[in-house]
């Protein structure tokens, strides 16, 4: 489990997180969406324990990372900018890491070559970006990770090598409950990994959601009457959009969907449909009140 308070960073007058409280559940999948500049990667490398807070607590399965081998003996951090050594071959890298990862394990490691099916024997700075992201995941992977911290994990990958690094972390989250903290800038990207997403905007956690909850909680309906639309036709639920063209009524309501359905159903409209939304239309018409433009903050 993963347990951010009140973390704040400044890089001189910068002020980089201000009080960022994140809480993910061992099991959990989080997305990070944000700009450019936002604090991703910042909170990322907290969490990997790579910078120090200056105020606030950062802990995984209940202790500090900062200058804290134990938990970074079972956390894997996957960052956008890779590093390896640069003499080391992909053969000789696993076999630094088995000293390094207690839990490492070399069938896994073995069984993973016909996933990502490079040649150990490369050296990996040779290779390219998206072959270096490849091995990156290969290893990552092998140590047995309880939790991991990725950075725009599938830039670089081609389609179908994003599909099987997710089919990998989807995998290891199913059978090993590993907690896992993905950061990215495309929503849509996250939407079907993801358990919980939160939005960082100038270094604050803007809105922090349960998918499922989300999707559950927010409709849109298509609606047509035969003569004027009824002034009164929702009492129930929250309005966040309405559109009238013509004599169609498009409407996205938060609430209750049966409550909604059956007050709708009592103005007896001719059309009645159930539009599907996305998570990016639900941010936007949920955020678009608050004064927020979130179509900027996250496309
Ligand atoms: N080591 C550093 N020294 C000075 N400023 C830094 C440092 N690291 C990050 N920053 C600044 O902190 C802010 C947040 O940067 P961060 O890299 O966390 O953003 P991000 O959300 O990951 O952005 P991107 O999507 O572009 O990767 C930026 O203004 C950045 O310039």
């Amino acid at each position: 489990m993963i347990e951010v308070r009140g973390l704040t960073k400044s890089f001189g007058k910068l002020k980089a997180l201000v009080n960022v409280d994140i809480s993910i559940e061992k099991g959990a999948i989080y997305g990070l969406l944000g700009p450019n500049g936002a604090g991703k990667t910042t909170l990322i490398k907290h969490l990997a324990g790579v910078y120090r807070q200056d105020a606030g607590t950062v802990a995984v399965d209940g202790q500090p990372v900062y200058e804290n081998p134990a938990v970074k003996s079972f956390l894997v951090y996957i960052p956008d900018e890779l590093y390896f050594f640069s003499q080391y071959s992909i053969e000789e890298t696993a076999r630094f890491y088995a000293t390094l990862y207690p839990n490492w394990n070399w069938e896994r490691y073995h069984l993973l070559k016909q996933v990502f099916s490079i040649d150990p024997q490369r050296r990996i700075t040779r290779l390219s970006r998206g072959m270096q992201k490849q091995v990156a995941f290969w290893l990552g992977i092998s140590t047995m990770p309880r939790v991991m911290l990725l950075d725009e994990p599938v830039d670089g990958l081609d389609p179908v090598m994003r599909k099987k690094v997710w089919n990998l972390v989807l995998q290891d989250v199913a059978e090993r409950q590993t907690t896992v903290l993905v950061s990215s800038h495309n929503l849509r990207e996250l939407e079907d990994v993801c358990d919980h997403v939160g939005i960082l905007h100038n270094g604050s956690v803007l809105v922090e959601r349960d998918l499922d909850d989300l999707k559950t909680d927010v409709h849109k309906l298509q609606l047509a009457f035969t003569g004027e639309v009824p002034a009164d036709l929702l009492e129930t639920g929250t309005l966040l959009h309405r559109q009238q063209s013509g004599s169609i009524l498009q409407i996205i309501v938060k609430g209750d969907k049966d409550r909604i359905l059956s007050e709708v159903r009592r103005a007896e409209p001719v059309i009645l449909d159930i539009l599907p939304l996305t998570l990016e239309e639900i941010f936007i018409y949920e955020l678009g009140g608050r004064g927020y433009d979130i179509q900027s903050i996250l496309i």
